[in-house]
């Protein structure tokens, strides 16, 4: 199942600099192991902001939600998922 998701990413002031780099240096690892699994399919940056449009391609709703959790920086995201389904009107066309 594809699934559009947005995330924005807000820091609190106040956070420790170091735990700050250690959560962003996690985070690049799981998000690397993700993509090459094959389930984390895009991951563009939003020009301007500390966040990102992704499109997920896992199994269910709980995979998704499971994948989203285990972001070290998850407690500081907000959010949105929109999931995908077939436009009548797109055609096949082989990726690029
Ligand atoms: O930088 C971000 O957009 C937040 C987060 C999502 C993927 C990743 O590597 O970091």
């Amino acid at each position: 199942m594809l699934y559009f998701v947005e995330i924005d990413v807000k820091i609190p002031a106040e956070i420790d600099p170091s735990r700050l780099e250690d959560m962003k240096a996690r985070e690049k690892i799981a998000s690397s192991e993700y993509q090459r699994s094959g389930e984390w399919l895009h991951l563009w940056r939003i020009a301007g902001k500390f966040g990102n449009i992704s499109i997920f391609d896992v199994s269910d709703h709980d995979r998704l939600h499971e994948i989203l959790w285990s972001l070290p920086l998850f407690p500081f995201m907000t959010i949105r998922v929109l999931p995908l389904a077939r436009h009548p009107a797109a055609i096949d066309r082989p990726p690029a």
